[in-house]
């Protein structure tokens, strides 16, 4: 089946919807049973999407669950409150005391922060590294590495990393590989084909699409798909169907909507790139891109978030063509039906492990689905402000 097609129709078995076309919202706490002979069955059932206990989940979790499988791969997908707990638990799950992780150095800042004030704090041990190491990971491989983890792109400077590469050197030494799939939806990059064991999306963004849920995902293969599930179910972490149903909405438009951002963000890249005031144009499908030849092979898309380097200005200008946009708003998120920017004056605070070679700042975009041509006005003008 086809992406679109594949997107029309997840999650969306009759076992869920009973033949309405919506998986319906089911909310549960008690699951409530007729005899004894029934309740020993969903207990002994009760990590295989039957009812047993509104933490388990109920039919709109287990259809949500299946659309997520359906379209990203994988054995089975566990569902989180956000996307940083999609993150944080899939980790969990498989580290003990003594052991040591592997972190791309342009990871999400939460997921940073995790590593540095939670893991620390249970004796897990985190060495950052280039996004672009590739099959050179290796080299940092230790004996008590249980997990390599990657962010492709990065979520800020957009690097794109060469998964199946760095995939098949952690294998061959029985490491994880965690993938934050987040910026390609799950639908532009297929992570179980490059070798990801567990790959986890802030479905906040895309899968969601409008702004209004916080929700994450970790799908995992056949070989983790059950430590993982019982690891969530054991940190208590579960999710409202009210919130999955919104989801679900989002997943049938996801599709038009990608297609939507890709068009507008790689027309405005192409204006961004012919100004004077850009230095760099940091979208994977741009060969300034670092990683942008992993893009070209593993990727069938891109969407509207993407970055770009100045090359002039200080915190007060920018402050000046960030204060007077009108379709540009700024806030801490991205993925939904509206245009968002964001600017990072010291990139190089966020490594420990690469360097950050521009002097001056970076600004990060989320092209929305207005009007292209209104954005580009909107853009003209700040660079106005700037100069
Ligand atoms: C790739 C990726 N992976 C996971 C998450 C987290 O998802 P969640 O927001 O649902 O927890 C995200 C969320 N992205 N958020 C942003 O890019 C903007 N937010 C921030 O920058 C932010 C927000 C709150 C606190 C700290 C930050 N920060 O990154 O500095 C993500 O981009």
């Amino acid at each position: 089946m086809r992406k679109d097609t594949k997107i029309v129709n997840a999650g969306r078995s009759k076992k869920w919807t009973r033949g309405v076309v919506n998986p319906p919202v089911e909310r549960a706490s008690t699951v409530v049973f007729e005899s004894v002979k029934e309740m020993k069955h969903a207990t002994a059932h009760r990590g295989e999407q039957v009812l047993f206990y509104g933490r388990r989940g109920t039919s709109t979790s287990f259809a949500f669950q299946d659309a997520m499988t359906e379209l990203e791969g994988g054995a089975g997908c566990a569902l989180y409150p956000s996307g940083t707990a999609a993150i944080t638990n899939a980790i969990l799950a498989f580290v003990k005391a003594g052991d040591h992780i592997l972190m791309v150095d342009t990871a999400y800042e939460p997921t940073r922060d995790f590593c540095d004030k939670v893991l620390t704090r249970i004796g897990v041990e985190t060495t950052y590294y280039d996004p672009l190491i590739g099959k050179d990971i290796e080299q940092l491989i230790q004996e008590n590495t249980a997990i390599v983890f990657l962010e492709s792109p990065g979520s800020i400077t957009m690097e794109v990393q060469d998964v199946p590469g760095i995939a098949k050197a952690a294998h061959q030494h029985d490491c994880i590989v965690m993938l934050d799939n987040t910026w390609s939806a799950g639908v532009n990059f297929q992570p179980f084909d490059y070798g990801v064991d567990i790959s986890i999306q802030a479905a906040t963004k895309y899968i969601v699409g409008h702004s209004d849920v916080m929700l994450g995902t970790a799908t995992a293969t056949e070989k983790y798909w059950e430590t993982l599930r019982e690891n969530s179910y054991l940190m208590g972490q579960c999710t409202s169907p009210d919130d999955l149903y919104l989801a679900m909405r989002g997943i049938r438009t996801l599709g038009v909507r990608l297609k939507q951002h890709q068009e507008n963000a790689l027309k405005i890249a192409r204006w961004l790139e012919q100004r004077e005031e850009v230095d760099k144009i940091l979208h994977p499908a741009f060969s300034s891109c670092p990683g942008h030849e992993y893009f070209e092979r593993d990727f069938s898309g891109s969407n509207g978030l993407f970055s770009f380097v100045l090359n002039r200005g200080d915190q007060a200008s920018v402050n000046a063509l960030l204060d007077g946009m009108h379709h540009f708003k700024m806030g801490y998120s991205w993925g939904g039906f509206e245009s968002l920017i964001l600017a990072n004056t010291n990139v190089g605070r966020l490594r420990t492990a690469t360097g950050w070679p521009y002097q001056h700042p970076l600004i990060r975009l989320h092209i929305g689905l207005e009007d292209a041509d209104d954005l580009i006005e909107d853009l003209t003008q700040g660079f106005e402000r700037l100069n």
